[in-house]
């Protein structure tokens, strides 16, 4: 049986030491505060928006909420974005997505301050990720490997799957983890044959978003999971992994949920936090 990996209880650990951070700025006048931007009615955005409010406020961080209609124009949230951009106070400048489809979602990111970018989803910030000269990660991401780091495993020549190849997880990861000197690949939902690289496969990343894609059959012995999925089945939160057949097969596994997702929220923070310090001129 795999050992789990925690991020829960991972999250709530590094949640302890950020407190301090927060403490140190507070010292020196110094509030961090970042603003969650979000558009329209979607169910599920708002349970997330009111998930990082509470852990904001348990660390000490004002997270402001800004929730605009379903028809939102897009040039009105285009000039949110610019007033929030011009404001000093404020650090963090996030859109929740997935957003209402008369927003432009890459000219609406592209409009963040990179300096306020806290999902590190600017296009100079993916740039600079990609170039391995980064200063905030997109939070997910920055949350597996730091995780990975908690539990010492290296990824140093192993051979990586990556499922998903979206901009907010399946891209950093890959980034993050090829920086690290593992062989990544990116596969997704129309690759042909997704066993034929999960099987090879040291470690697997699962953010395609589809319950039950990863089952035992197509992993090794050994294998180290990780799962991104948030899908609701039958009123169940579930991941990607079909985790009742791949735990016994994998040395390491995340659970859904209390895996990925409470280090997504916590990783999030920790960038508003990085953003606030280096606004300020407070080196690492
Ligand atoms: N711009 C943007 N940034 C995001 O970071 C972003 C987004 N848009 N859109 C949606 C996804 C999804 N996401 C999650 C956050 C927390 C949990 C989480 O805390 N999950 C808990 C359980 C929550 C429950 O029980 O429903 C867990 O897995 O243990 C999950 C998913 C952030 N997202």
């Amino acid at each position: 049986m795999g050992k789990i990996l925690d991020g829960k209880a991972f999250a709530n650990l590094r949640a302890e030491k950020l407190k301090e951070k927060v403490k140190d700025l507070k010292a020196q006048g110094i509030t961090p505060l970042f603003c969650v931007i979000n558009v329209g009615d979607n169910k599920a955005s708002k349970i997330y928006v009111r998930t990082k409010k509470r852990r904001a406020e348990s660390v000490g961080i004002i997270q402001k909420i800004y929730q605009l209609p379903e028809d939102e124009k897009e040039e009105d949230l285009l000039a949110l974005i610019d007033k929030l951009n011009a404001d000093p106070k404020v650090y963090g400048v996030m859109v929740q997505l997935p957003a209402p489809k008369q927003i432009n979602v890459d000219r609406v990111l592209e409009r963040i301050d990179p300096e306020k970018d806290v999902d590190g989803l600017t296009p100079s910030n993916i740039g600079r990720l990609w170039q391995g000269n980064h200063f905030v990660e997109p939070a997910t991401a920055d949350g597996i490997l730091a995780l990975l780091d908690h539990y010492n495993i290296d990824l140093k020549g192993k051979d990586v799957v990556v499922i998903g190849r979206s901009n907010i997880v399946g891209k950093p990861v890959a980034a993050l983890m090829l920086e690290r000197d593992a062989t990544v690949s990116i596969l997704h939902l129309e690759t042909k044959n997704l066993s034929q690289y999960t099987k090879n496969a040291d470690v697997v990343v699962s953010a395609a978003g589809q319950a039950g894609l990863v089952t035992a059959d197509m992993v090794k012995d050994g294998v180290i999971v990780i799962d991104v999925g948030i899908n609701h089945v039958n009123g169940h939160l579930v991941g990607d992994v079909d985790f009742d057949s791949v735990a016994p097969k994998a040395s390491y596994i995340t659970p859904v949920p209390g895996g990925v997702g409470p280090l997504t929220v916590e990783f999030l923070m920790e960038q508003v936090i990085k953003l606030t310090r280096r606004a300020n001129g407070i080196r690492e």
